[in-house]
C-alpha cells in the first residue's frame, strides 16, 4: 500500500495571490526514503505541511485535492490519528523544544494522547537508548548542542511511533558529526519499516534517499 498519495493537490495561502502548490500528484511508497528538492520558495515546506495535516488545519488558505495516508483520506482522520501516523521535524530544533527537561519533552506528546504513564516511561528509556542520550534525561534541552537538540526533536516524534516521518531540512543547522548520527538514525528507522520524507539541499545528505523528486 502507498504510505502517502496526493491527488490534484492545490494550495494558496490566504495572504498571497498565487497558488503555492498547483495540481501536485505524488505517491510515497511504504518504507522508502523520499527526498524532496527544489529552489527556495518552490513549496517544499508547504507540501510537507499538507502531508501532515498542518494545512489546512492550521494554515489558512484555499485548499483542494486529496491527501491519503495508507489509503485513508486525511480530512477524515482525527488529529490523534494523524499524530500517530505522521510525525514532522522542522529545521530549527529550538522551536520544537519547550519543556524544562528532556524527559518532560519526550513525555509531552504521548501524555496528550493519554498514553499510560508506565508505557511512556518505557518508551523514553527505549528511545533515549536508540539515540544514545540516556545520560541527558534530566537535562534542559537548551543546554544541548544543535545536533543533540535535533536528536531530541526526532526522539519526541518517535515517542508516538509514527509510520511516516517528515524531516523538513533538519540537517541545515547541524555540524558534520551530528549529520552523520542523524543520517544513521534515519537509515535505521527505514530498516524498521518507517517511511521517511526528507526536504534536503545538500548532495551528501541526499545519498540516504531511495528517490529524489524536484518541486
Ligand atoms: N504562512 C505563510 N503565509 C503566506 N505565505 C507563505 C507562508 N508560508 C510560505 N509561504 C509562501 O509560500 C511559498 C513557498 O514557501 P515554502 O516555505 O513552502 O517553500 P520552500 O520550498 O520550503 O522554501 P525554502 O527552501 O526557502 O524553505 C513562498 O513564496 C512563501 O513565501
Amino acid at each position: 500500500m502507498n504510505a502517502v498519495e496526493l491527488n490534484k493537490l492545490n494550495f494558496k495561502y490566504k495572504s498571497v495571490q498565487k497558488r503555492t502548490l498547483e495540481n501536485v500528484n505524488l505517491i510515497v511508497n511504504q518504507g522508502e526514503i523520499l527526498a524532496i528538492c527544489g529552489v527556495s520558495g518552490s513549496g517544499k515546506s508547504t507540501l510537507c505541511n499538507c502531508i501532515c495535516g498542518l494545512i489546512p488545519n492550521v494554515y489558512e488558505g484555499e485548499y483542494s485535492g486529496e491527501v491519503k495516508i495508507f489509503g485513508q483520506d486525511i480530512s477524515l482522520m482525527s488529529r490523534a490519528e494523524i499524530a500517530t501516523n505522521i510525525g514532522i521535524i522542522f529545521q530549527n530544533p529550538s522551536t520544537q523544544l519547550f519543556s524544562p527537561t528532556i524527559e518532560d519533552e519526550l513525555a509531552f506528546g504521548p501524555e496528550n494522547l493519554c498514553v499510560d504513564r508506565n508505557e511512556i516511561a518505557m518508551r523514553i528509556d527505549e528511545i533515549l537508548k536508540i539515540i544514545n542520550m540516556e545520560e541527558y534525561r534530566y537535562e534542559n534541552p537548551n543546554s544541548l548542542s544543535g545536533g543533540q537538540q535535533q536528536l531530541i526533536a526526532i526522539a519526541s516524534v518517535l515517542m508516538l511511533n509514527p509510520k511516516i516521518i517528515i524531516c523538513d531540512e533538519i540537517m541545515s543547522w547541524i555540524d558534520e558529526g551530528g549529520k552523520e548520527i542523524i543520517k544513521n538514525l534515519l537509515m535505521n528507522l527505514k530498516k524498521q519499516g518507517k517511511t521517511i520524507i526528507i526536504v534536503e539541499h545538500d548532495i551528501e545528505n541526499l545519498k540516504i534517499a531511495d528517490r529524489v523528486i524536484n518541486i
